[in-house]
C-alpha cells in the first residue's frame, strides 16, 4: 500500500495571498480540519475528497510546470502524510508553501518549506487552539498571519506582535481583513497610524473571482 492523502483539489491559479501573492502557483488542498473558524472560506474541504498516492499527486502537479506549490486545505497538518508530500514537492524542485492554523505541531516539516502559520484570533472562535510552541520553530523563511474580524482582533494581534517578537522571528508576518467582517481600508489605517512592521494583505483571489472553488 502506497503513501496516500485525502484531498479536496489541485489546481493552477495565481496566489491570493502571503509573501507570494500574485504569482502562479499551484494549490493541493488536502480534506479535513479539526478546527471550525467562524469565517472559514473552505469550509467545502471539511469533509468527502478524494484518497490519492502521493505519486498521482505529484504527477498532477508536474504537468502544470510551476515554480510554486502551495499546501492548503482544511488543515494540511492533520493528515501524516503532508509530511512527505512537502518534502517530496521540495525534493522536486518548487519553491513550497504551507498554509496551516497553528493547531497541530509545525516541527516535522521539510525546512525548505515557507510555513505560512495562521494564529488564530479571539474573533475566529478557535483562538484556544493556538499552540504557542510553534512559535519558537519560526525562523526568517516561515510567515506569520493573522486574519483580522474586529478591532478587537487587532489591537489582539498586536499584543502578539510585542510580546513574541514577531517581526524578527518570522520572515514576514501579515495582516489580513476576515473577508467582510472588518473594513479593509480602516484595518490598512491602523496599521500605519501604529507603524507596524506587518504587510497588509487582500486576498487577491475573492477580488479577482469573487472566491469561486478551484480559484
Ligand atoms: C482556508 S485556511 C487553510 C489552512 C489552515 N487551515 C489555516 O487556517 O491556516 C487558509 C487561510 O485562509 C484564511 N481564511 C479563511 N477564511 C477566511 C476569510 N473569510 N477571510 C480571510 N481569510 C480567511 C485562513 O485564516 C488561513 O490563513
Ligand atoms: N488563489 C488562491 N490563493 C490562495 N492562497 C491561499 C489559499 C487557501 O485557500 O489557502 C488560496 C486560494 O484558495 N486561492
Ligand atoms: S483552521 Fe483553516 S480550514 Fe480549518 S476552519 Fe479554520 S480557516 Fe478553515
Ligand atoms: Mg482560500
Amino acid at each position: 500500500m502506497q503513501d496516500t492523502l485525502r484531498i479536496t483539489e489541485v489546481f493552477y491559479s495565481l496566489q491570493g495571498e502571503t509573501r507570494t501573492a500574485g504569482l502562479p502557483t499551484v494549490f493541493v488542498r488536502l480534506t479535513g480540519c479539526p478546527l471550525r473558524c467562524q469565517y472559514c472560506d473552505s469550509a467545502y474541504a471539511f469533509t468527502g475528497g478524494t484518497v490519492r498516492t502521493l505519486d498521482s499527486i505529484l504527477e498532477q502537479v508536474a504537468g502544470f510546470k510551476p515554480r510554486y506549490v502551495c499546501v492548503t486545505g482544511g488543515e494540511p497538518l492533520a493528515q501524516p502524510n503532508a509530511l512527505p508530500l512537502l518534502q517530496r514537492l521540495c525534493d522536486a524542485g518548487y519553491e513550497v508553501s504551507l498554509e496551516t492554523s497553528g493547531a497541530l505541531d509545525i516541527s516535522g516539516t521539510d525546512v525548505r518549506v515557507s510555513r505560512v502559520v495562521d494564529l488564530k484570533t479571539p474573533g475566529s472562535e478557535e483562538s484556544h487552539r493556538n499552540r504557542y510552541e510553534n512559535i519558537e520553530q519560526l525562523t526568517r523563511n516561515d510567515q506569520v498571519k493573522f486574519v483580522i474580524c474586529s478591532r478587537e482582533d487587532y489591537d489582539w494581534a498586536v499584543s502578539k506582535l510585542i510580546q513574541y517578537n514577531l517581526a524578527e522571528r518570522a520572515g514576514e508576518v501579515l495582516f489580513s481583513p476576515s473577508h467582510h467582517q472588518v473594513s479593509a481600508s480602516d484595518l490598512a489605517d491602523w496599521i500605519v497610524a501604529d507603524n507596524l512592521p506587518v504587510r497588509f494583505q487582500l486576498q487577491l483571489h475573492k477580488l479577482l473571482w469573487n472566491d469561486e472553488p478551484g480559484r
